[in-house]
């Protein structure tokens, strides 16, 4: 018997359903922050669904004995719209940036973590490593769709409140995003007006 072959379409199973049913919620948060905007409630949905690519991540995280030394991941911000992150409770190491201050975020038992992402207004982020315990989570990465531009909301800009940014074909966003993050640097610098 091909017990391999067996685990992996299970797993295979699992994630796609997983990602499906996380999907529903993408889709509420980004009806949610439209309306929220006063854009058009399918503004963001209509970015992120048609040919939008998601991605999911399988992290572990070892521990590791000096915590003072190495990262678990380094700061970043999400690509993307929107970060739907499953976390192990009770253990912690996830981090968000706020005014200069890094927080710690905690998982509770039975909750997701939503990260808006970098083409709506993604919080920079980190992991520290635990010295005794190993950590595991999965993310989701909702992207947006390849035939769309980013931009600034037309519906958020007047005579007072102008663009910050320069327009992005999605393509070309993806196709440089992960090559600025290597380098540590970000591509919306290089779109600022
Ligand atoms: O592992 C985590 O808790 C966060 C990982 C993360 O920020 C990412 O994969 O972008
Ligand atoms: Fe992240």
């Amino acid at each position: 018997m091909n017990m391999g072959f067996e685990r992996d379409h299970f797993y295979r199973d699992v994630l796609l359903q997983y990602a499906s049913r996380t999907k529903i919620i993408k889709d509420c948060i980004m009806g949610a922050l439209a309306n929220l905007l006063e854009l058009d409630e399918d503004y963001f949905i209509n970015r992120t669904t048609t040919r939008a690519r998601a991605l999911a991540r399988l992290g572990y995280y070892p521990p590791c004995p000096r915590p003072d030394l190495v990262s678990g991941f380094k700061p970043h911000y999400d690509g993307g719209a929107l970060s739907i992150l499953f976390v192990e409770e009770n253990v912690g190491g996830l981090q968000v940036l706020r005014n200069g201050k890094w927080y710690n975020i905690l998982a509770k038992p039975y909750t997701l973590l939503i990260n808006i992402a970098e083409c709506i207004e993604s919080p920079p982020h980190r992991v520290l490593t635990n010295a005794e315990k190993e950590r595991t989570s999965v993310a989701i990465f909702y992207g947006v769709d390849v035939e769309t531009v980013v931009e600034p909301a037309p519906g958020l800009l007047d005579e007072k409140r102008l663009a910050r940014f320069k327009k992005i074909k999605a393509e070309d966003y993806y196709g440089t995003v992960f090559g600025h993050f290597r380098q540590g640097k970000r591509l919306i610098n290089t779109l600022i007006i």
